[in-house]
């Protein structure tokens, strides 16, 4: 059974007057313990492919089923600790590290047992745990961010441009921890990049997105390297000229 699997799926959005249809008809498939990127223009609907995922948003038309069950079947708080989401700015709340950190476990009425065990995880230094979060680098925001998320021990990882704010060292250290939880606990994950080096790095599988539809799916080496799409070339290219 896959983890993931998008059958038909559309999304509109209405505006004032106009309707935006924004996801065109996407059929995929996820497979459990893999890693995909998902590539593509501005604008083309990368962001809200995730957002389907765990019910920020509902389909227009069509099914998503994660573990063979649909979406709009589960139960929310269930589905949105089963799939985790991270974005670029890392939004965290007033107060200390440690107060963001067990935010998850409160709003699910738990307490959190070993906060500095998700601060190690991510390669933070529990002294950190008191100080107020606004003061953290960018860096130490985004895996505090990270951490906050695992501590729902997600199966499912939804990431949206997590490095897009970083410096090179501290996205490539960010892009390890993430490999790290993918191979130790067989996470799956997808993951909006506009960094094509990034997305052939840490990508198994790809995904291109071009104006709401999926142009090409298929194993990260072969999308890029050898692409059976004329449009997928031709993105390519185009990103390639503007380097
Ligand atoms: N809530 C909304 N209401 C109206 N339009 C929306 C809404 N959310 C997204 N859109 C529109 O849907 C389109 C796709 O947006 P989306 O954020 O999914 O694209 P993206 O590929 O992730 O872009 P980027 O790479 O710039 O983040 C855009 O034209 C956007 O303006």
């Amino acid at each position: 059974m896959e983890e993931l699997e998008f059958i038909h799926v559309s999304k509109e959005f209405k505006n004032k007057n106009e309707t935006i249809q924004v996801l065109k008809g996407i059929n995929g498939k996820i497979q459990k313990g893999t890693i995909t990127t998902i590539i593509g223009p501005s604008g083309s609907g990368k962001s809200t492919i995730l957002s389907l995922c765990n019910l920020l948003s509902t389909p227009t038309e069509g099914e998503i089923f994660i573990r063979g069950k649909e979406i709009r079947e589960w139960d929310v708080q269930k589905l949105r600790c089963y799939v985790g989401i991270a974005f670029q700015s890392a939004p965290l709340i007033k107060g200390s590290a440690l107060d963001n950190l067990i935010l998850p476990a409160k709003l699910h009425g738990r307490t959190l047992e070993q906060p500095k065990k998700y601060m190690e995880y991510v390669g933070l230094s529990e002294d950190l745990l008191d100080r107020p979060a606004k003061e953290l680098s960018g860096g130490q925001r985004q895996r505090l961010s990270l951490a906050r998320t695992l501590v729902n021990d997600p199966s499912i990882l939804l990431l949206d441009e997590v490095t897009s704010a970083l410096d090179s060292i501290s996205s490539h250290e960010v892009e390890e921890l993430i490999k790290k939880l993918n191979h130790e606990h067989g996470t799956t994950i997808l993951w909006v990049t506009h960094d094509l080096d990034q997305a052939k790095r840490v990508g198994d599988h790809t995904w291109l997105v071009l104006d709401g539809k999926l142009i090409e799916a298929g194993p990260t080496n072969e999308l890029f390297e050898a692409p059976r799409e004329r449009q997928t070339q031709q993105f390519l290219e185009l990103k390639r000229n503007m380097r």
